[in-house]
Protein backbone atom coordinates (compact mmCIF):
# COMPACT_ATOMS: atom_id res chain seq x y z
CA UNK A 1 0.00 0.00 0.00
CA UNK A 2 1.43 3.35 -1.01
CA UNK A 3 1.71 6.37 1.52
CA UNK A 4 -0.74 9.01 0.26
CA UNK A 5 0.96 12.18 0.19
CA UNK A 6 -0.83 15.79 -0.70
CA UNK A 7 1.87 18.16 -1.63
CA UNK A 8 0.41 22.15 -2.52
CA UNK A 9 3.00 24.40 -4.10
CA UNK A 10 2.89 28.01 -2.84
CA UNK A 11 4.00 29.29 -6.08
CA UNK A 12 4.00 27.01 -9.94
CA UNK A 13 7.64 26.29 -10.48
CA UNK A 14 7.36 23.91 -7.44
CA UNK A 15 4.14 22.47 -8.74
CA UNK A 16 5.89 22.14 -12.16
CA UNK A 17 8.87 20.59 -10.25
CA UNK A 18 6.80 18.32 -7.81
CA UNK A 19 5.02 17.08 -10.46
CA UNK A 20 8.37 15.73 -12.53
CA UNK A 21 9.31 14.49 -9.49
CA UNK A 22 6.41 12.57 -8.17
CA UNK A 23 6.86 10.42 -11.43
CA UNK A 24 10.30 8.83 -9.59
CA UNK A 25 8.65 7.94 -6.35
CA UNK A 26 7.19 4.23 -6.00
CA UNK A 27 6.23 4.06 -2.31
CA UNK A 28 4.13 7.58 -2.93
CA UNK A 29 0.88 8.49 -4.22
CA UNK A 30 1.58 11.70 -4.52
CA UNK A 31 -1.09 14.80 -5.54
CA UNK A 32 0.01 17.96 -6.33
CA UNK A 33 -2.01 21.29 -6.11
CA UNK A 34 -1.29 24.88 -5.96
CA UNK A 35 -2.04 27.18 -3.29
CA UNK A 36 -0.56 30.09 -0.84
CA UNK A 37 -1.42 30.75 2.63
CA UNK A 38 -4.98 30.53 3.20
CA UNK A 39 -5.33 29.59 -0.43
CA UNK A 40 -3.59 26.40 0.06
CA UNK A 41 -5.77 26.40 3.91
CA UNK A 42 -8.90 26.09 1.33
CA UNK A 43 -7.41 23.67 -1.59
CA UNK A 44 -6.47 21.65 1.27
CA UNK A 45 -10.11 21.52 2.73
CA UNK A 46 -11.57 20.99 -0.93
CA UNK A 47 -9.71 18.45 -1.75
CA UNK A 48 -10.52 16.35 1.91
CA UNK A 49 -6.88 16.34 3.59
CA UNK A 50 -8.31 13.67 5.68
CA UNK A 51 -7.66 11.42 2.78
CA UNK A 52 -3.90 11.74 3.16
CA UNK A 53 -1.37 10.35 5.46
CA UNK A 54 1.05 13.51 4.86
CA UNK A 55 1.09 16.89 3.39
CA UNK A 56 3.63 18.60 2.31
CA UNK A 57 4.00 22.40 1.79
CA UNK A 58 6.98 25.03 1.90
CA UNK A 59 7.79 28.39 4.10
CA UNK A 60 4.64 30.28 5.49
CA UNK A 61 2.27 27.95 3.74
CA UNK A 62 3.39 24.77 5.65
CA UNK A 63 3.25 26.84 8.97
CA UNK A 64 -0.19 27.69 8.32
CA UNK A 65 -1.19 23.92 7.26
CA UNK A 66 0.32 22.54 10.13
CA UNK A 67 -2.48 24.72 12.50
CA UNK A 68 -5.55 24.02 10.58
CA UNK A 69 -5.70 20.72 9.65
CA UNK A 70 -5.28 17.48 11.74
CA UNK A 71 -2.28 15.46 9.31
CA UNK A 72 1.34 15.53 9.92
CA UNK A 73 2.60 18.81 7.63
CA UNK A 74 6.21 18.32 6.24
CA UNK A 75 7.90 21.25 5.11
CA UNK A 76 10.21 21.92 2.04
CA UNK A 77 13.34 23.21 3.03
CA UNK A 78 14.97 25.56 1.40
CA UNK A 79 18.77 23.84 1.31
CA UNK A 80 22.14 25.79 1.00
CA UNK A 81 22.04 25.18 -2.61
CA UNK A 82 18.75 27.15 -2.88
CA UNK A 83 20.07 30.23 -1.12
CA UNK A 84 23.37 30.06 -3.27
CA UNK A 85 21.76 29.78 -6.49
CA UNK A 86 19.45 32.87 -5.81
CA UNK A 87 22.37 35.17 -4.08
CA UNK A 88 24.55 33.96 -7.41
CA UNK A 89 21.60 35.33 -9.33
CA UNK A 90 21.13 38.99 -7.30
CA UNK A 91 24.74 39.31 -6.65
CA UNK A 92 25.89 41.92 -9.32
CA UNK A 93 22.58 43.35 -9.41
CA UNK A 94 23.01 47.03 -9.32
CA UNK A 95 20.22 48.93 -7.51
CA UNK A 96 19.97 48.57 -3.82
CA UNK A 97 18.00 44.50 -2.61
CA UNK A 98 16.52 44.07 0.50
CA UNK A 99 15.49 40.60 1.99
CA UNK A 100 11.76 40.19 3.41
CA UNK A 101 11.09 36.69 4.74
CA UNK A 102 9.94 34.31 7.30
CA UNK A 103 12.44 33.98 10.25
CA UNK A 104 13.82 30.48 8.95
CA UNK A 105 14.24 31.63 5.29
CA UNK A 106 16.14 34.47 7.18
CA UNK A 107 18.22 32.80 9.46
CA UNK A 108 19.08 30.29 6.16
CA UNK A 109 20.34 32.94 4.58
CA UNK A 110 22.30 34.86 6.58
CA UNK A 111 24.41 31.81 7.11
CA UNK A 112 25.27 31.54 3.95
CA UNK A 113 25.36 35.12 2.70
CA UNK A 114 28.22 35.68 5.93
CA UNK A 115 29.92 32.80 4.48
CA UNK A 116 29.81 34.54 1.03
CA UNK A 117 31.18 37.82 2.45
CA UNK A 118 27.68 39.34 0.79
CA UNK A 119 25.29 41.30 2.96
CA UNK A 120 21.99 41.95 2.25
CA UNK A 121 19.59 44.42 4.26
CA UNK A 122 16.88 42.15 5.78
CA UNK A 123 13.39 42.58 7.66
CA UNK A 124 11.84 39.30 9.24
CA UNK A 125 8.19 38.53 8.81
CA UNK A 126 6.79 37.31 11.84
CA UNK A 127 2.69 37.77 11.22
CA UNK A 128 2.14 37.22 7.60
CA UNK A 129 -0.03 40.82 8.22
CA UNK A 130 2.92 42.18 8.61
CA UNK A 131 4.42 41.53 4.86
CA UNK A 132 2.58 44.79 3.45
CA UNK A 133 4.60 47.16 5.93
CA UNK A 134 7.45 45.91 5.68
CA UNK A 135 7.83 46.06 1.83
CA UNK A 136 6.55 49.91 2.08
CA UNK A 137 9.76 50.44 4.66
CA UNK A 138 11.93 48.87 2.34
CA UNK A 139 10.94 50.96 -0.58
CA UNK A 140 11.02 53.85 1.62
CA UNK A 141 14.65 52.71 2.30
CA UNK A 142 15.15 52.80 -1.58
CA UNK A 143 14.93 49.11 -2.49
CA UNK A 144 14.46 48.66 -6.04
CA UNK A 145 14.79 44.66 -5.22
CA UNK A 146 12.93 42.43 -2.84
CA UNK A 147 14.38 38.77 -2.18
CA UNK A 148 11.83 36.88 -0.05
CA UNK A 149 9.28 34.47 0.16
CA UNK A 150 5.84 33.79 -2.45
CA UNK A 151 4.27 36.35 -0.48
CA UNK A 152 6.84 39.43 -0.17
CA UNK A 153 7.46 38.71 -3.59
CA UNK A 154 3.94 38.74 -4.63
CA UNK A 155 2.90 42.16 -2.39
CA UNK A 156 6.67 43.60 -3.71
CA UNK A 157 5.76 43.62 -7.38
CA UNK A 158 2.39 44.88 -6.42
CA UNK A 159 4.15 48.29 -5.32
CA UNK A 160 6.14 48.46 -8.52
CA UNK A 161 9.19 46.62 -7.05
CA UNK A 162 11.11 43.70 -8.32
CA UNK A 163 10.94 40.44 -6.88
CA UNK A 164 13.24 37.03 -6.61
CA UNK A 165 11.62 34.66 -4.87
CA UNK A 166 14.05 32.04 -3.29
CA UNK A 167 12.85 28.95 -4.97
CA UNK A 168 13.09 25.25 -3.39
CA UNK A 169 15.75 23.02 -6.01
CA UNK A 170 15.05 19.51 -6.89
CA UNK A 171 17.25 18.39 -4.06
CA UNK A 172 14.86 20.31 -1.44
CA UNK A 173 11.57 18.38 -2.85
CA UNK A 174 13.28 14.97 -2.79
CA UNK A 175 14.51 15.88 0.65
CA UNK A 176 10.95 16.14 1.90
CA UNK A 177 9.65 13.21 -0.13
CA UNK A 178 12.26 10.84 2.10
CA UNK A 179 11.10 12.98 5.72
CA UNK A 180 7.38 11.51 4.50
CA UNK A 181 8.47 8.29 4.21
CA UNK A 182 10.52 7.99 7.41
CA UNK A 183 7.97 10.26 9.15
CA UNK A 184 5.19 7.14 8.10
CA UNK A 185 7.02 4.89 9.21
CA UNK A 186 7.44 6.00 12.87
CA UNK A 187 3.57 7.12 12.69
CA UNK A 188 2.48 3.40 11.68
CA UNK A 189 4.67 2.16 14.20
CA UNK A 190 3.18 3.71 16.62
CA UNK A 191 -0.52 3.80 15.29
CA UNK A 192 0.01 0.10 15.27
CA UNK A 193 1.14 -0.05 18.98
CA UNK A 194 -1.32 2.26 19.72
CA UNK A 195 -4.49 0.42 18.71
CA UNK A 196 -2.53 -3.31 20.45
CA UNK A 197 -2.26 -1.24 23.56
CA UNK A 198 -6.00 0.02 22.85
CA UNK A 199 -7.49 -3.41 22.53
CA UNK A 200 -5.41 -4.49 25.50
CA UNK A 201 -6.88 -2.03 28.21
CA UNK A 202 -10.45 -2.77 26.59
CA UNK A 203 -9.74 -6.30 26.75
CA UNK A 204 -9.01 -6.23 30.73
CA UNK A 205 -12.25 -6.67 32.71
CA UNK A 206 -11.06 -3.29 34.66
CA UNK A 207 -11.84 0.00 33.78
CA UNK A 208 -9.04 2.14 33.60
CA UNK A 209 -8.89 5.80 33.34
CA UNK A 210 -6.12 8.83 33.76
CA UNK A 211 -7.41 11.98 34.93
CA UNK A 212 -7.39 14.97 37.07
CA UNK A 213 -8.12 16.32 40.30
CA UNK A 214 -10.47 18.67 38.89
CA UNK A 215 -12.27 15.81 36.77
CA UNK A 216 -10.64 16.26 33.77
CA UNK A 217 -11.09 12.51 31.93
CA UNK A 218 -7.78 12.35 29.53
CA UNK A 219 -8.01 9.02 29.09
CA UNK A 220 -10.15 5.66 29.39
CA UNK A 221 -10.71 2.28 28.19
CA UNK A 222 -14.10 1.04 27.08
CA UNK A 223 -15.10 -1.33 30.08
CA UNK A 224 -14.58 2.22 32.10
CA UNK A 225 -17.00 3.61 29.79
CA UNK A 226 -19.27 0.81 30.37
CA UNK A 227 -18.81 0.60 33.87
CA UNK A 228 -19.99 4.52 34.62
CA UNK A 229 -22.36 4.71 31.54
CA UNK A 230 -20.23 7.49 30.44
CA UNK A 231 -20.49 7.88 26.30
CA UNK A 232 -17.15 8.26 24.70
CA UNK A 233 -17.09 11.78 23.83
CA UNK A 234 -17.73 12.59 27.78
CA UNK A 235 -14.41 14.90 28.80
CA UNK A 236 -14.78 15.04 32.92
CA UNK A 237 -15.47 12.00 34.91
CA UNK A 238 -18.58 12.02 37.09
CA UNK A 239 -17.60 11.97 40.50
CA UNK A 240 -19.12 14.48 43.04
CA UNK A 241 -17.59 17.64 44.20
CA UNK A 242 -17.07 16.53 47.79
CA UNK A 243 -15.72 13.31 46.04
CA UNK A 244 -12.84 15.31 44.04
CA UNK A 245 -12.08 17.99 46.82
CA UNK A 246 -11.53 14.76 49.42
CA UNK A 247 -9.30 13.37 46.70
CA UNK A 248 -7.50 16.39 46.52
CA UNK A 249 -6.79 16.59 50.52
CA UNK A 250 -5.33 13.28 49.81
CA UNK A 251 -2.71 14.20 46.88
CA UNK A 252 0.30 13.56 49.02
CA UNK A 253 -0.74 10.07 50.35
CA UNK A 254 -2.08 9.17 47.42
CA UNK A 255 1.78 10.11 45.56
CA UNK A 256 3.29 7.01 47.86
CA UNK A 257 -0.24 4.79 48.62
CA UNK A 258 -3.29 3.62 46.38
CA UNK A 259 -6.29 4.60 47.43
CA UNK A 260 -9.65 2.75 47.54
CA UNK A 261 -13.17 4.53 47.69
CA UNK A 262 -16.76 3.51 46.29
CA UNK A 263 -18.87 4.83 44.09
CA UNK A 264 -22.44 3.38 43.34
CA UNK A 265 -23.24 4.04 39.42
CA UNK A 266 -27.24 3.15 38.45
CA UNK A 267 -27.75 1.20 41.90
CA UNK A 268 -24.62 -1.19 41.04
CA UNK A 269 -21.17 -0.39 43.37
CA UNK A 270 -17.88 0.44 41.65
CA UNK A 271 -14.39 -0.74 43.56
CA UNK A 272 -12.28 2.30 42.97
CA UNK A 273 -8.60 1.98 43.24
CA UNK A 274 -6.88 5.29 42.53
CA UNK A 275 -3.27 6.62 42.76
CA UNK A 276 -0.60 9.31 41.26
CA UNK A 277 0.28 8.65 37.44
CA UNK A 278 2.34 11.65 36.15
CA UNK A 279 2.05 15.14 35.76
CA UNK A 280 -0.50 16.17 37.89
CA UNK A 281 -2.39 13.11 36.45
CA UNK A 282 -4.11 10.20 38.46
CA UNK A 283 -4.31 6.54 37.58
CA UNK A 284 -8.44 5.50 38.38
CA UNK A 285 -9.22 1.95 38.01
CA UNK A 286 -12.75 0.60 38.74
CA UNK A 287 -13.70 -2.75 39.42
CA UNK A 288 -17.55 -3.78 39.62
CA UNK A 289 -16.97 -7.53 41.23
CA UNK A 290 -15.65 -7.57 44.71
CA UNK A 291 -11.89 -7.39 43.84
CA UNK A 292 -10.42 -9.68 46.99
CA UNK A 293 -7.47 -7.25 47.65
CA UNK A 294 -4.01 -9.59 47.67
CA UNK A 295 -2.37 -6.01 48.87
CA UNK A 296 -0.88 -6.39 52.44
CA UNK A 297 -2.18 -3.28 53.37
CA UNK A 298 -5.34 -1.61 51.67
CA UNK A 299 -6.08 2.41 52.19
CA UNK A 300 -10.00 3.01 51.48
CA UNK A 301 -11.35 6.80 50.80
CA UNK A 302 -14.50 6.55 53.28
CA UNK A 303 -17.66 8.99 52.92
CA UNK A 304 -20.59 8.91 55.16
CA UNK A 305 -23.94 10.69 55.90
CA UNK A 306 -23.29 10.77 59.87
CA UNK A 307 -21.79 13.85 60.77
CA UNK A 308 -23.41 14.58 64.64
CA UNK A 309 -24.12 11.83 67.09
CA UNK A 310 -27.43 12.73 66.82
CA UNK A 311 -27.64 10.18 64.07
CA UNK A 312 -26.27 7.09 66.32
CA UNK A 313 -29.57 5.40 66.19
CA UNK A 314 -30.24 3.94 70.57
CA UNK A 315 -31.51 5.28 73.56
CA UNK A 316 -30.20 2.62 75.36
CA UNK A 317 -27.39 3.21 79.00
CA UNK A 318 -25.01 0.96 77.08
CA UNK A 319 -24.74 3.65 74.19
CA UNK A 320 -25.92 6.69 75.62
CA UNK A 321 -22.63 5.81 77.65
CA UNK A 322 -20.22 5.03 74.62
CA UNK A 323 -22.19 8.63 73.08
CA UNK A 324 -20.50 10.90 76.49
CA UNK A 325 -17.14 9.08 76.40
CA UNK A 326 -16.89 9.53 72.29
CA UNK A 327 -17.63 13.80 73.03
CA UNK A 328 -15.07 13.40 75.37
CA UNK A 329 -12.27 12.00 73.32
CA UNK A 330 -13.23 13.22 69.82
CA UNK A 331 -10.52 15.74 69.96
CA UNK A 332 -7.98 13.57 70.62
CA UNK A 333 -5.01 13.17 68.02
CA UNK A 334 -4.37 9.38 69.04
CA UNK A 335 -7.21 6.75 70.48
CA UNK A 336 -8.52 3.34 69.56
CA UNK A 337 -11.96 1.78 69.67
CA UNK A 338 -13.27 -1.57 70.12
CA UNK A 339 -16.43 -3.44 69.75
CA UNK A 340 -17.25 -6.60 67.37
CA UNK A 341 -17.91 -6.81 63.56
CA UNK A 342 -20.42 -4.35 62.78
CA UNK A 343 -21.09 -3.06 65.55
CA UNK A 344 -20.99 0.70 64.25
CA UNK A 345 -17.31 1.74 65.15
CA UNK A 346 -17.20 3.71 62.02
CA UNK A 347 -20.68 5.05 62.44
CA UNK A 348 -19.31 6.41 65.75
CA UNK A 349 -15.77 7.76 64.68
CA UNK A 350 -17.98 9.64 61.36
CA UNK A 351 -20.06 11.21 64.38
CA UNK A 352 -16.81 11.95 66.28
CA UNK A 353 -15.56 13.03 63.32
CA UNK A 354 -18.29 15.79 62.36
CA UNK A 355 -18.15 17.37 66.21
CA UNK A 356 -14.44 17.98 66.65
CA UNK A 357 -11.57 19.75 65.51
CA UNK A 358 -11.13 17.43 63.06
CA UNK A 359 -14.27 17.56 61.09
CA UNK A 360 -13.14 18.91 57.18
CA UNK A 361 -10.33 15.66 57.56
CA UNK A 362 -10.99 12.80 54.77
CA UNK A 363 -11.64 9.91 56.55
CA UNK A 364 -9.30 6.91 56.05
CA UNK A 365 -9.74 2.96 56.78
CA UNK A 366 -6.54 1.85 56.85
CA UNK A 367 -6.58 -1.89 56.94
CA UNK A 368 -3.85 -4.69 57.58
CA UNK A 369 -5.05 -7.74 55.57
CA UNK A 370 -1.89 -9.79 55.76
CA UNK A 371 0.27 -9.21 58.43
CA UNK A 372 3.56 -8.84 56.84
CA UNK A 373 6.91 -6.57 56.48
CA UNK A 374 5.00 -5.10 53.52
CA UNK A 375 2.22 -4.26 55.51
CA UNK A 376 4.09 -2.45 58.46
CA UNK A 377 6.49 -0.55 56.23
CA UNK A 378 3.61 0.53 54.07
CA UNK A 379 1.73 1.67 57.65
CA UNK A 380 4.43 3.55 59.26
CA UNK A 381 5.23 5.49 55.81
CA UNK A 382 1.55 6.66 56.38
CA UNK A 383 2.21 7.29 59.91
CA UNK A 384 5.19 9.00 59.24
CA UNK A 385 3.94 11.18 56.12
CA UNK A 386 -0.18 11.78 55.93
CA UNK A 387 -1.06 15.15 57.49
CA UNK A 388 -4.82 16.79 57.67
CA UNK A 389 -6.80 13.26 57.35
CA UNK A 390 -7.93 10.71 59.94
CA UNK A 391 -6.67 7.42 59.83
CA UNK A 392 -8.75 4.45 61.14
CA UNK A 393 -6.50 1.31 61.43
CA UNK A 394 -6.94 -1.86 61.52
CA UNK A 395 -5.65 -5.40 61.54
CA UNK A 396 -2.43 -4.20 63.86
CA UNK A 397 -3.18 -6.73 66.77
CA UNK A 398 -1.66 -9.09 63.79
CA UNK A 399 1.35 -7.54 63.55
CA UNK A 400 4.39 -9.33 65.35
CA UNK A 401 5.53 -7.91 68.94
CA UNK A 402 8.70 -6.16 67.11
CA UNK A 403 6.80 -4.59 65.06
CA UNK A 404 3.89 -3.32 67.08
CA UNK A 405 6.82 -1.85 69.32
CA UNK A 406 7.86 0.01 66.34
CA UNK A 407 4.45 1.78 65.71
CA UNK A 408 5.88 3.17 69.22
CA UNK A 409 8.98 4.92 68.31
CA UNK A 410 7.00 6.95 65.73
CA UNK A 411 5.66 10.52 66.53
CA UNK A 412 1.78 9.58 65.85
CA UNK A 413 1.09 12.86 67.30
CA UNK A 414 0.76 15.46 64.14
CA UNK A 415 -0.98 18.29 63.75
CA UNK A 416 -4.86 17.99 62.39
CA UNK A 417 -4.63 14.15 62.37
CA UNK A 418 -6.63 11.70 63.94
CA UNK A 419 -5.32 8.29 64.36
CA UNK A 420 -7.62 5.83 65.76
CA UNK A 421 -6.71 2.11 65.97
CA UNK A 422 -9.96 -0.15 66.02
CA UNK A 423 -10.51 -3.84 67.09
CA UNK A 424 -12.55 -6.46 67.76
CA UNK A 425 -11.37 -7.33 70.98
CA UNK A 426 -10.14 -5.59 74.09
CA UNK A 427 -6.85 -4.84 73.13
CA UNK A 428 -5.53 -4.97 76.79
CA UNK A 429 -5.94 -8.78 76.11
CA UNK A 430 -4.08 -9.05 72.71
CA UNK A 431 -1.92 -6.42 72.30
CA UNK A 432 2.35 -5.58 73.20
CA UNK A 433 1.82 -3.55 76.25
CA UNK A 434 4.30 -0.97 75.02
CA UNK A 435 1.84 -0.72 71.83
CA UNK A 436 -0.93 -0.56 73.90
CA UNK A 437 0.29 2.15 76.31
CA UNK A 438 -0.03 4.68 74.07
CA UNK A 439 -3.52 4.79 74.06
CA UNK A 440 -4.86 3.03 76.46
CA UNK A 441 -6.33 5.91 78.41
CA UNK A 442 -8.11 7.25 75.42
CA UNK A 443 -9.98 3.65 74.34
CA UNK A 444 -13.66 3.14 73.46
CA UNK A 445 -16.10 0.31 73.90
CA UNK A 446 -18.74 -0.15 71.85
CA UNK A 447 -20.82 -3.23 73.37
CA UNK A 448 -22.43 -5.37 70.84
CA UNK A 449 -25.87 -5.13 70.15
CA UNK A 450 -27.15 -8.06 72.09
CA UNK A 451 -26.40 -5.88 75.49
CA UNK A 452 -28.62 -3.06 74.28
CA UNK A 453 -31.38 -4.99 72.48
CA UNK A 454 -33.75 -1.80 73.52
CA UNK A 455 -32.43 -0.68 70.80
CA UNK A 456 -32.64 -2.85 67.85
CA UNK A 457 -36.59 -1.43 67.11
CA UNK A 458 -34.87 2.02 66.23
CA UNK A 459 -32.44 0.21 63.94
CA UNK A 460 -34.68 -1.77 62.49
CA UNK A 461 -37.12 1.44 61.66
CA UNK A 462 -34.08 3.20 60.11
CA UNK A 463 -33.42 -0.27 57.82
CA UNK A 464 -37.14 -0.17 57.34
CA UNK A 465 -37.27 2.98 56.02
CA UNK A 466 -33.53 3.09 54.04
CA UNK A 467 -34.76 -0.07 52.16
CA UNK A 468 -38.49 0.90 51.62
CA UNK A 469 -36.99 3.67 49.32
CA UNK A 470 -34.57 1.31 47.41
CA UNK A 471 -36.79 -1.40 46.71
CA UNK A 472 -39.84 0.90 46.41
CA UNK A 473 -41.76 -1.30 49.19
CA UNK A 474 -44.06 0.57 51.75
CA UNK A 475 -43.51 -1.08 54.92
CA UNK A 476 -45.12 0.69 57.72
CA UNK A 477 -43.43 -1.11 60.51
CA UNK A 478 -43.13 -4.72 62.48
CA UNK A 479 -45.20 -6.61 64.73
CA UNK A 480 -44.18 -7.01 68.10
CA UNK A 481 -43.84 -10.46 68.19
CA UNK A 482 -41.79 -10.24 65.72
CA UNK A 483 -39.47 -7.61 67.16
CA UNK A 484 -39.36 -9.67 69.84
CA UNK A 485 -37.75 -12.88 68.25
CA UNK A 486 -35.76 -10.33 66.50
CA UNK A 487 -34.61 -9.37 70.36
CA UNK A 488 -33.64 -12.45 71.53
CA UNK A 489 -31.20 -13.11 68.47
CA UNK A 490 -27.58 -13.47 69.11
CA UNK A 491 -26.36 -10.62 66.41
CA UNK A 492 -22.85 -12.27 65.95
CA UNK A 493 -22.76 -9.42 63.18
CA UNK A 494 -24.28 -6.98 65.11
CA UNK A 495 -26.30 -3.72 63.28
CA UNK A 496 -24.16 -4.36 60.47
CA UNK A 497 -26.29 -8.04 60.22
CA UNK A 498 -29.10 -6.25 61.14
CA UNK A 499 -28.91 -4.25 58.27
CA UNK A 500 -28.83 -7.09 56.12
CA UNK A 501 -31.69 -9.33 57.98
CA UNK A 502 -34.25 -6.01 57.18
CA UNK A 503 -33.30 -5.73 53.82
CA UNK A 504 -33.53 -9.69 53.23
CA UNK A 505 -37.12 -8.79 55.17
CA UNK A 506 -37.67 -5.87 53.15
CA UNK A 507 -37.66 -8.12 50.05
CA UNK A 508 -39.25 -10.81 51.26
CA UNK A 509 -42.92 -8.69 52.78
CA UNK A 510 -45.63 -7.91 50.21
CA UNK A 511 -47.97 -6.42 52.87
CA UNK A 512 -47.37 -3.44 55.01
CA UNK A 513 -46.19 -5.11 58.15
CA UNK A 514 -43.67 -7.20 59.09
CA UNK A 515 -45.46 -10.20 60.65
CA UNK A 516 -43.82 -13.31 62.57
CA UNK A 517 -43.87 -15.97 59.69
CA UNK A 518 -42.17 -13.51 57.72
CA UNK A 519 -38.45 -13.14 60.36
CA UNK A 520 -39.16 -17.08 60.50
CA UNK A 521 -38.88 -17.97 57.41
CA UNK A 522 -36.43 -15.17 56.65
CA UNK A 523 -34.29 -16.29 59.76
CA UNK A 524 -34.60 -20.16 58.31
CA UNK A 525 -33.29 -18.91 55.17
CA UNK A 526 -30.70 -16.76 56.37
CA UNK A 527 -26.66 -18.75 57.03
CA UNK A 528 -26.82 -18.72 60.48
CA UNK A 529 -29.62 -21.13 62.38
CA UNK A 530 -30.99 -18.11 64.58
CA UNK A 531 -34.12 -20.07 65.48
CA UNK A 532 -31.59 -22.71 67.03
CA UNK A 533 -29.31 -20.11 68.27
CA UNK A 534 -32.39 -18.27 69.77
CA UNK A 535 -33.70 -21.30 71.81
CA UNK A 536 -30.05 -22.72 72.71
CA UNK A 537 -29.03 -19.46 74.86
CA UNK A 538 -25.81 -19.61 75.79
CA UNK A 539 -24.52 -23.21 77.21
CA UNK A 540 -25.78 -24.86 73.57
CA UNK A 541 -25.08 -23.82 69.83
CA UNK A 542 -26.78 -25.20 67.04
CA UNK A 543 -24.80 -27.42 64.94
CA UNK A 544 -25.14 -28.04 61.17
CA UNK A 545 -24.13 -31.97 60.69
CA UNK A 546 -23.94 -31.80 57.16
CA UNK A 547 -20.76 -29.38 57.56
CA UNK A 548 -17.56 -30.79 57.60
CA UNK A 549 -15.46 -31.21 61.13
CA UNK A 550 -13.31 -28.08 60.82
CA UNK A 551 -16.11 -25.82 60.27
CA UNK A 552 -18.19 -27.76 63.19
CA UNK A 553 -15.05 -26.78 65.15
CA UNK A 554 -14.44 -23.27 64.67
CA UNK A 555 -18.05 -23.03 65.02
CA UNK A 556 -17.58 -24.15 68.52
CA UNK A 557 -14.20 -21.75 68.86
CA UNK A 558 -15.56 -18.89 67.93
CA UNK A 559 -18.70 -19.04 70.20
CA UNK A 560 -16.50 -19.70 73.09
CA UNK A 561 -14.38 -16.45 71.94
CA UNK A 562 -17.60 -14.43 71.59
CA UNK A 563 -18.66 -15.93 75.29
CA UNK A 564 -15.52 -14.43 76.44
CA UNK A 565 -15.55 -11.29 74.85
CA UNK A 566 -12.54 -12.61 72.40
CA UNK A 567 -10.27 -13.26 75.07
CA UNK A 568 -7.93 -15.92 73.64
CA UNK A 569 -6.55 -16.65 76.77
CA UNK A 570 -10.42 -17.88 78.41
CA UNK A 571 -11.46 -19.40 75.65
CA UNK A 572 -8.80 -21.77 75.43
CA UNK A 573 -8.89 -22.68 78.95
CA UNK A 574 -12.76 -23.19 78.95
CA UNK A 575 -12.07 -25.57 75.74
CA UNK A 576 -9.13 -27.44 77.82
CA UNK A 577 -5.89 -26.39 75.25
CA UNK A 578 -3.29 -24.00 75.42
CA UNK A 579 -2.96 -20.68 73.84
CA UNK A 580 -0.98 -21.84 71.31
CA UNK A 581 -2.99 -24.97 69.87
CA UNK A 582 -5.71 -22.19 69.73
CA UNK A 583 -3.98 -19.87 67.93
CA UNK A 584 -3.10 -22.65 65.31
CA UNK A 585 -6.63 -23.82 64.52
CA UNK A 586 -7.78 -20.32 64.08
CA UNK A 587 -4.91 -19.50 61.98
CA UNK A 588 -5.26 -22.86 60.48
CA UNK A 589 -9.34 -22.50 59.64
CA UNK A 590 -8.58 -18.48 58.25
CA UNK A 591 -6.23 -20.20 55.69
CA UNK A 592 -7.91 -22.67 54.56
CA UNK A 593 -10.92 -20.49 54.23
CA UNK A 594 -8.70 -18.30 52.47
CA UNK A 595 -6.91 -20.54 50.21
N1 LIG B 1 -19.87 5.30 56.33
C1 LIG B 1 -21.08 5.04 56.84
N2 LIG B 1 -22.07 5.97 56.77
C2 LIG B 1 -23.29 5.71 57.26
N3 LIG B 1 -23.63 4.57 57.85
C3 LIG B 1 -22.71 3.63 57.95
C4 LIG B 1 -21.38 3.81 57.45
N4 LIG B 1 -20.67 2.71 57.69
C5 LIG B 1 -21.53 1.88 58.30
N5 LIG B 1 -22.74 2.42 58.47
C6 LIG B 1 -23.91 1.79 59.10
O1 LIG B 1 -23.52 1.28 60.36
C7 LIG B 1 -23.68 -0.15 60.40
C8 LIG B 1 -22.53 -0.77 61.12
O2 LIG B 1 -21.34 -0.23 60.59
P1 LIG B 1 -20.08 -1.11 60.33
O3 LIG B 1 -20.52 -2.43 59.83
O4 LIG B 1 -19.18 -0.35 59.46
O5 LIG B 1 -19.54 -1.23 61.81
P2 LIG B 1 -18.07 -1.40 62.26
O6 LIG B 1 -18.13 -1.78 63.68
O7 LIG B 1 -17.32 -0.18 61.95
O8 LIG B 1 -17.67 -2.58 61.29
P3 LIG B 1 -16.31 -3.42 61.17
O9 LIG B 1 -16.15 -4.11 62.45
O10 LIG B 1 -16.61 -4.35 60.03
O11 LIG B 1 -15.23 -2.45 60.88
C9 LIG B 1 -23.74 -0.57 58.95
O12 LIG B 1 -24.51 -1.73 58.84
C10 LIG B 1 -24.37 0.61 58.29
O13 LIG B 1 -25.77 0.54 58.43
Amino acid sequence: MKIKVLLIAPYSGLKELALRLTKEQDELEITVREGDLEEAVAVANEIGSEQFDIVISRGGTAKLLRENLGQPVIEIPLSGYDILRTLTLIKDYKGKVEMVAFPNICQGVNAVSNLLDIHIPYSVIEHSGDVERLILEAKAKGAKLIVGDTVTIKVAKRHGLQGILFTSGRESILEAFQQARQLYLVLHKYENRGNMLEKIMDQSGEGVAVISLNGELHYCNTPFLKMWHIADDVTTVPLSSGTLSGLKALKHIMAFQTIAFRKVVQGRELHCQIRYFDDEKYLLKTDDTFNKESKDLTVEYLRSSIHSFTQIPGTSVAIRKVINQARKLKNEGLMAIYGEKGVEKKPIAFAMRGESVFHNCPFLVVTITHPSDNAYNALKKLLEKSKGVILYIRGTHRLDPVQQRGLTMLNQHQENRQVIYAFYADPKSTLEPEFLKIFSTRLLHIPPLRERTEDLGEHIRLFIGQFNEKYGKQVAGIHSDALELLSTSIWKGNVQECESIVERLIQHVNGEYIHLTDVEQVLADSTINYKSAVISGERTIPIDINKPLEDIENQIIMRILELENMNQTKTAERLGITRATLWRKLKKYEQSQRG
